[in-house]
């Protein structure tokens, strides 16, 4: 048994050893069986009346109806181990894959996810239901029936003992040689549920781009390639259930030889003979039905290896072990803040020193790659710094819980993502208890009213996956009308006005206005014109805060907001390419 998914079965081992029992209850009714069997062909054979074998044959019939009885309630503990099972890990995991999925600075992709959270949870149910208990039963089991079998003839034990340990010394030499490829075939999974995954979600691109054809060719080639490591285990499978098959057949010829020569020579009596013969049948009999659960044991193995690397995923930010009380001040703080990404070579932020006072706009604008996203992931406490501390109300954002975190801030992000569901729906998801009234002032906030009304279904509307059926500038403002409604007294407003037109453009920086000096407002913006009003500007210039105030005072410095103003005047007068703006 694998001891690491041992460990992890700790809360299931009451119900896995329940299940083991009902296997051992029914391997002992086949014992009772056996029993009866021998003694009354033995009587048979001895000329014995009829009147005297019809209690062995009552007796073998009442453990025939019995043993039926206990393999349904042995099948219904299996399945509930199952149930268990599943919904364990996938409590333990999901928590883990959230986390993961939502750490910036991790190179998990979602298929590797998905492939952890459905087909491990799998291959792992069915260790903990099948394997386990049949692993217990044939040592418990098999073990008392040998014990049976020696008080008959203790040299039949022996060989019979002895093929028996054969087979999972074989089995466990056959998972260490074929642990490779059964893993091999786990990995080719996840990189086709990965790879297929990311071609439904940019399917409009990759037609867009006349792309599907070369796509669907890589997509054909990993199918293949899985194809070919499944058969290879199947092989692989099939040739080690035939070897063990021999081993157990072998046995049980060996066995019944060498009791029959024993009869023979007047060492057995013909009740003892049969006896040993149906209890060495026996005890190959659970060998046998653990070996029918290999392919299992196998699987299991492969999918430790990925739910155990999951479960010891280290988020970006751990939980603080003592956590700080939520701050009643809401002022934040960077000081002294440097931050490289994981695998890069430049700091995304050197040496970065700002406030926001409670209520304040501050706005921060630059060219792309400067940092102004790392500045809103660290505010967000998806990255801590590897210098420096950001702060709210004076604690640090690494001694507060995430969920305190979120509770005080606040983000629409570049790729604001909503989920399949109305509108209402998406509004709702920071705030649940939301009034009616509070929906509309959100909605009129992020300039959604007169838009919501013109729908047939108003906030009814379905918004499609992903909020497909929606525009650019239309998520953007719903994102924005959410994080209002969850009502924390900092918002981070990261590329805001981003791949949208001018009127939608136009909607968001009137929203911006409208939320200013009601939260504390980061606004991270492409188009300067929407946070010109801002209380502060913040100018980054490859991860160096290289000037801060206001938009008059930065025009008349004349430095890079200036020429970053002049250039994107210039644009609207004379479009340009996207590449030449900010
Ligand atoms: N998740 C990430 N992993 C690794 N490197 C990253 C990650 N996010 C950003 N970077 C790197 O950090 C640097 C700053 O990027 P950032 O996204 O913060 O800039 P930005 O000013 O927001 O750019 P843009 O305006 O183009 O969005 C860049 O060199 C970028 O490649």
């Amino acid at each position: 048994m694998n001891p690491v998914l041992w460990r992890l079965s700790r809360p299931l081992r009451p119900s896995i050893l329940l299940a083991a029992f009902g296997q051992v209850v029914v391997t002992a009714c086949h014992v009772g069986q056996a029993l009866c069997l021998a003694s009354a062909l033995a009587g048979l054979f001895a000329d014995q009346p009829l009147s005297e074998l019809w209690w062995p044959l009552s007796v073998f019939f009442v453990f025939t109806w019995l043993r039926i009885v206990l393999m349904g309630l042995s099948e219904a503990l299996a399945m509930r181990v199952a149930g268990l099972a599943r919904h364990y890990l996938r409590q333990r995991l999901i928590g883990q894959v959230l986390r993961v999925a939502a750490d910036p600075a991790s190179d998990r992709d979602s298929g590797e996810l998905s492939t952890t959270l459905v087909q491990s949870v799998e291959a792992l149910q069915a260790y903990y239901s099948r394997y386990v208990p049949a692993v217990l039963g044939a040592v418990f089991g098999g073990g008392g029936v040998l014990l049976l079998m020696a008080y008959f003839d203790s040299r039949s034990a022996l060989v019979a003992a002895l093929a028996a340990l054969a087979l999972p010394f074989t089995d466990r030499l056959w998972l260490r040689w074929r642990r490779a490829s059964a893993g091999g075939l786990f990995a080719s999974m996840g990189r086709f549920s990965a790879y297929l995954l990311d071609s439904l979600r940019g399917v409009t691109t990759l037609k867009a781009f006349n792309a599907q054809t070369r796509r669907r060719q890589v997509l054909s080639q990993q199918a293949r390639d899985l194809r070919e490591q499944a058969m290879g285990v199947l092989y692989a499978i099939l040739m080690r259930n035939g070897a063990t098959g021999l081993l157990s057949l072998g046995g049980l010829a060996l066995v019944t030889a060498l009791s029959a020569q024993r009869a023979v020579a007047g060492e057995l009596s013909p009740f003892a003979l049969l006896a040993v013969v149906l209890l060495a049948r026996e005890a190959f009999g659970t060998l046998e039905k653990l070996d029918k659960t290999f392919h299992i044991a196998w699987s299991g193995n492969a999918a430790a290896a990925p739910v155990i690397r999951l479960l010891d995923a280290i988020p970006g930010v751990p939980e603080p072990i003592e956590a700080r009380a939520l701050p009643t001040h809401h002022g934040v703080a960077f000081d002294s803040v440097s931050y490289t990404w994981p695998g890069g070579c430049e700091p995304a932020l050197h040496n970065v020193n700002f406030t926001l006072e409670p209520g304040e706009f501050v706005a921060v604008v630059g060219p792309s790659g400067a940092g102004k996203s790392t500045l809103a992931a660290l505010l967000m406490r998806f990255v801590a710094p590897d210098c420096g501390r950001v702060s709210l109300g004076g604690v640090d954002l690494r001694d507060l819980r995430v969920n305190d975190v979120y509770e005080n801030v606040s983000g629409v992000f570049q790729h604001s993502v909503l989920l399949h569901g109305s509108i209402e729906e998406n509004l709702r998801m920071g705030a649940p208890q939301a009034s009616d009234e509070d929906l509309a002032e959100a909605c009129r906030v992020a300039s959604l009213e007169s838009w919501i009304s013109s729908l047939e279904k108003g906030v009814a509307t379905a918004v499609g996956e992903g909020g497909a059926r929606l525009s650019g500038g239309q998520r953007q403002r719903i994102a924005i009308a959410r994080a209002w409604l969850k009502n924390t007294p900092v918002m981070v407003l990261d590329e805001a006005t981003a791949n949208v037109d001018v009127a939608s453009e136009t909607h968001i920086g009137e929203a911006i206005e409208r939320l200013r000096g009601q939260r504390s407002l980061l606004v991270i913006a492409h188009r300067l014109a929407n946070v010109r009003n801002a209380d502060r500007i913040l100018v980054l210039d490859r991860g160096r805060l290289v000037e801060i105030g206001d938009h008059h005072n930065l025009l008349t410095r004349n430095g890079l907001y200036a020429r970053l103003w002049n250039r994107q005047h210039a644009h609207e007068a004379s479009p340009q390419t996207e590449e030449e703006l900010i």
